[in-house]
């Protein structure tokens, strides 16, 4: 069975600016990381996003979906009875079947989701909202801690979900999902987050839609579009992506999603590095020899070809995933957790990468699939050899945008 497999080095120089071995040359700045205890939950690390919103908070847990009066789309009214739905465009796709619902059901579960709230799928697909129910039913599971009662609760969780079927460049499914969300509001205070669980190149066709019919009018609840990555697939097509999806949305209504930043393995980076007086001191280039990230899957490319070919294997998750996992593991500390500090951290630590690769020492060596590796370099980016798909067990030379570096001795 082909398998994909890629490696992510990072050279030891790659601490060098970052943590200098000599102490003296750059003073320590100390910020002790602030976690916030969720009562009877793991400890989440508070971060504040760049749209204003507790990081986590983004990820459902406050502010978000517990429908307190805050976002765009107006003021949420302050009294009364608050109502959240959550709309899966895409529903009948790979990431909401795999990802999307079971985490919505994990939240269910754990009690995270408000009172009152409604989950509808919508896509071009036929279905009933039981048919929905029956695919989404396959890939709920108790994955969590105590599992009592769960299969009353999936039965709970399934009976809030329904689904509409419609086009995504037009207004009519949206108009109907529209008429089905009110009825469902009830005349309680809305608030409707739409997750963009479909291919990128027709992000911009939904949110037109779904803005223009299925928002809610200011001085009411909040809109907010969660967008999966990849946000283009250079910056040029990403800058263009923000420009038309502001042509619909303010950027407070916008919430870009890197799931595998909600990885508890990932999040815990920066607890183990930050709130660990022992491995402070040793997270320098004096004591780590070699880093390798390696992100492997034991199956193939299975749906996913035509995306590939369009995107390729490294823009799908190393310029994104891996890429932000390096920098929280070589960046330095921030000055404090907000979000924005830490993005400001995480771009010096890329950027010193891409400066550093003309001295030899920073490098980023890619290994894709076979183990063959593969230079992100300028030359590659020269000859435009861009976005190859890495299928079965041989990869082509890819490029990442604005990142570059050199196999060992090149
Ligand atoms: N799969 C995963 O594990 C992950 C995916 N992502 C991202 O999430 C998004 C969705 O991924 P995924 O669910 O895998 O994608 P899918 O290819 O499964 O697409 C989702 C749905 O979109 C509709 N669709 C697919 N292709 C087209 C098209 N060309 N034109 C119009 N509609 C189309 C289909 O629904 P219908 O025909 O019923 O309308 C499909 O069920 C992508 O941006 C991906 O990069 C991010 C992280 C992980
Ligand atoms: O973003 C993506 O990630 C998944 C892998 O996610 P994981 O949480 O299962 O490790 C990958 O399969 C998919 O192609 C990609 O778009």
């Amino acid at each position: 069975m082909a398998a994909i497999d890629l490696r992510f080095h990072l050279h030891p120089a790659a601490f060098s600016s970052v943590h200098p071995s000599n102490s003296s040359a750059k003073p320590h700045r100390h910020c002790p990381p602030q976690r916030v205890h969720a009562a009877g939950r793991r400890c989440l690390l508070r971060a504040k996003s760049s749209n204003g919103h507790p990081q986590i908070g983004a990820s459902f847990s406050d502010g978000v979906l517990d429908a307190k009066p805050s976002g765009a789309g107006g003021p949420a009214p302050e009294q009364g009875e608050h109502t959240v739905s959550i709309t899966v465009v895409g529903a009948s796709g790979d990431l909401a079947k795999k990802k999307i619902f079971p985490a919505l059901f994990a939240l269910f579960y754990e009690d995270w989701l408000p009172e009152h709230f409604t989950i509808f799928g919508y896509a071009r697909s036929k279905m009933s909202d039981e048919e929905l129910r029956n695919i989404i039913s396959m890939t709920l599971t108790c994955r969590i801690d105590q599992r009592a009662n769960c299969s009353e609760k999936m039965d709970k969780f399934l009976k809030r979900c329904f689904y509409q079927s419609g086009q995504y460049n037009s207004e009519e499914g949206f108009h109907e999902l529209d008429r089905k969300l009110t009825e469902k509001e009830a005349g309680k205070l809305p608030n409707r987050l739409f997750y963009l669980s479909i291919p990128p190149n027709i992000f911009v066709d939904v949110v037109r839609s779904a803005s223009r019919t299925a928002s809610l009018p200011s001085g009411s609840g909040w809109t907010r579009f969660i967008v999966e990555k990849p946000f283009g697939r250079d910056s040029e097509s990403s800058g263009e992506l923000t420009r038309s999806l502001k042509m619909y949305l303010e950027e407070e209504q916008i919430f870009r999603i890197d799931h595998y930043l909600g990885k508890e393995l990932v999040e815990n980076l920066s607890v183990l590095r930050f709130s660990n007086l022992v491995f402070q001191p040793l997270w320098s280039r004096d004591y780590i020899r070699n880093v390798q990230l390696i992100f492997s899957e034991d199956f193939g490319t299975e749906g996913r070809g035509g995306y590939f070919d369009n995107y390729g294997i490294i823009r799908d998750i190393m310029q994104n995933h891996l890429l932000q996992i390096l920098a929280l593991f070589a960046m330095e500390t921030p000055v404090s957790l907000a979000a924005e500090d830490i993005r400001n951290e995480k771009v010096a630590c890329v950027a010193e990468q891409y400066d550093r690769s003309d001295e030899k020492p920073g490098e980023i060596v890619c290994y894709a699939s076979s183990g063959e590796s593969v230079a992100i370099d300028e030359e590659a980016e020269a000859g435009g050899r861009g976005g190859g798909a890495v299928q079965g067990a041989h990869a082509g030379r890819e490029v990442v945008p604005g990142v570059r570096g050199r196999p060992d001795g090149a």
